[in-house]
């Protein structure tokens, strides 16, 4: 049955399994945000994760330095709204944007993004005023900790339970702020603040998340949760993320945020084959 989510004056059929083409326009990646060639970069990036199936571009400018506020934010908007305005000027995708930040939240919805994805679950301060104040769909995260401290020693109860009370949580600040629930899409937050054990507790209970009865995006792409096992470095790690990306759409996920774009599709397509004959 469709699941239709409208992302701006986009929609999605969330009943198919949707791949988000990861987008990293951090320093390291670019000398800076602004200049002509990033930006060519970014949208011969994104062209090509549009051609290989990305339905969703996640453009994310994590600011690297810790420091002044004004510093990062400044930067983080020079890095991001010139690529999110040159990719909803020449493509249809839905472009999402990966920030913390209440003003590059809302300069990114006046560039034209169709989704706000905040790994901080809209906690931080005039993040939820500006998500109330459109009509975009949310992707609330879940991380234990700040992402500096966040790996030293998780603690949980039981981490699936941990991240369900979490999102009842979250769920109900939004509505109280005017966000309907049916704009809240959930992400169990892998690799924020969880052990290697944790992170796959969460993908085996994966499925407990669905009682919210909201969509779910996974982000396991070349993450620690594979490479600790593996030991192998990030551009080794294909195999690994293809294979957490079927094993996240087998247990509910309708959003797979990825940096292996055509493959993973592949990958996604193999899987829906199984899926419609699940009847038969
Ligand atoms: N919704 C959603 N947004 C996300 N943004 C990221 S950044 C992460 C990475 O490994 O890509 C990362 C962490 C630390 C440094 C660089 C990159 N991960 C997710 C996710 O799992 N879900």
């Amino acid at each position: 049955t469709a699941n239709i989510i409208k992302f701006g004056n986009k929609k999605l059929d969330l009943c198919e399994v949707q791949v988000m083409g990861i987008l990293n326009v951090t320093p390291d990646s670019f000398s800076d945000g602004g200049n002509f060639n990033n930006i060519e970069h970014a949208i011969t990036q994104a062209q090509t994760m549009i051609n290989d199936g990305a339905t969703i571009i996640d453009v994310g400018g994590e600011s690297t330095r810790p420091g002044a506020a004004d510093v990062e934010l400044q930067e983080e908007l020079d890095r991001v709204i010139p690529v999110i305005e040159a990719i909803t000027q020449r493509f249809e995708t839905v472009v999402s944007i990966d920030t913390s930040k209440a003003q590059v939240m809302q300069a990114a919805i006046d560039s034209g993004a169709g989704l706000i994805n905040d790994v901080r679950a809209l906690q931080n301060e005039g993040c939820i005023d500006v998500v109330a104040s459109c009509d975009l769909p949310v992707c609330l995260m879940h991380m234990q900790g700040m992402p500096r401290t966040m790996q030293t020693a998780p603690k949980y109860e039981n981490v699936t339970l941990d991240v369900i009370k979490f999102f009842k949580q979250r769920i109900q600040a939004c509505e109280h702020a005017g966000i309907d629930k049916s704009r809240i899409i959930l992400d169990p937050g892998y690799g924020f603040g969880k052990t290697l054990e944790q992170n796959y507790q969460l993908l085996a209970h994966q499925p407990k998340l669905l009682q919210l009865g909201l969509p779910i995006l996974a982000g396991l792409s070349r993450k620690s949760m594979i490479g600790n096992l593996l030991n192998n470095s990030v551009d080794e790690r294909l195999a690994g993320s293809l294979s957490a990306a079927v094993l996240a759409a087998q247990n509910g996920a309708k959003i797979l945020r990825v940096h292996d774009v055509k493959e993973t599709v592949d990958a996604i397509k193999v899987f829906n084959a199984m899926l419609a004959q699940i009847n038969n």
